[in-house]
């Protein structure tokens, strides 16, 4: 793992440091780029909901501006944290991965939910706490699985529609309550496209900021069953050989990283390595 990005509970009374700031998985952005120095912005008198120390990048502590709506800066603009992945390096995306869960979370527990009163930011661990009736919440996570199967030289890939153009990829879902991840594997696949698999063999995990998202990556041979595509959810899905793949996700991908895995064992091929 990469020593560029750091992530650290920094206290935001300290004054000085740079500063990224969010607003609905965007960033604001200038010809300098996504960092800007934290003293500059607090002049601006952004709507700000709240402000956070994330860690460091490259040494340097790096706060959050969490704005309740997507101010106009003169000379700035907005970008999506989408292509953050696509354009920037992979240290930089992860904080901005990082710093739009921090930022979603807080902007989405200001008021308690069992009682309703304002929460505050805990000090020492993070954490938002309500003072009437001492609930707590942590930065929210959704486990998810994510699977690639196979029959030999056969992939079994899908489009949903939010999709771009042409881009197939591996069967995801959310874990529900009660089940195991592996109990949550065979439901999504035969939901999702009608077909039973084998036991799957977990690969890897994978934090995903989209929104909020714990990946973990499974392989899982084919066991019967004809294709059939949930209406709705998925638009397409076949099985594709593999020396006719069509587009596939992007590379910072674990979907991708499960599809070049599999591929590099079937061809004897060196390993891919996921992204860190
Ligand atoms: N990193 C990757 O390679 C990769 C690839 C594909 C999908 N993903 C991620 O996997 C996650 C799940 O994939 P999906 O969209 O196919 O899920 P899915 O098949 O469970 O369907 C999505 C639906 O689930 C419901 N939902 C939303 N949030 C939920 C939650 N927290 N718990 C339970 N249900 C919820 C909503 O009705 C939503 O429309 C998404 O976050 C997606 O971004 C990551
Ligand atoms: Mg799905
Ligand atoms: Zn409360």
């Amino acid at each position: 793992m990469s020593l560029r990005w750091q992530a650290a509970l920094l206290d935001p009374s300290l004054a000085g440091g740079w500063a990224v700031v969010h607003c609905r998985q965007q960033f604001l952005v200038d010809d300098s780029g996504v960092l800007f120095p934290r003293d500059w912005l607090k002049r601006l008198e952004l709507p700000l909901l709240s402000e956070q120390g994330l860690g460091h990048f490259d040494g340097e502590p790096v706060f959050l501006f969490e704005l309740d709506f997507p101010a106009e800066v003169p000379g700035a603009r907005w970008q999506g944290l989408r292509q953050f992945m696509q354009q920037a390096d992979q240290d930089l995306f992860r904080l901005l991965g990082y710093a739009t869960q921090i930022g979603t979370w807080v902007s989405q527990h200001r008021f308690c939910g069992s009682c309703g009163s304002r929460m505050q930011a805990r000090a020492g661990e993070r954490a938002m706490y309500c003072p009437a009736c001492g609930v707590q919440h942590y930065p929210r996570l959704s486990p998810s699985m994510i699977v690639l199967v196979t029959r030999g030289d056969e992939l079994l890939l899908a489009r949903s529609p939010r999709f771009a153009v042409g881009v197939y990829s591996t069967l995801a879902g959310y874990v529900e309550p009660g089940e195991s991840v592996e109990q949550c594997v065979a439901r999504e696949v035969r939901e999702e496209v009608g077909v039973e698999i084998h036991s799957p063999q977990y690969i890897a995990s994978q934090g995903w900021p989209f929104p909020h998202s714990l990946m973990l990556g499974f392989h899982a041979e084919y066991a019967g069953g004809e294709i059939v595509p949930q209406p709705e959810e998925i638009e397409d899905a076949r099985w594709f050989h593999i020396d006719n793949l069509p587009a596939l996700p992007a590379r910072q991908s674990i979907a991708r990283y499960l599809i070049e895995l599999y591929l590099a064992r079937r061809l004897g091929r060196p390993e891919p390595v996921l992204p860190g």
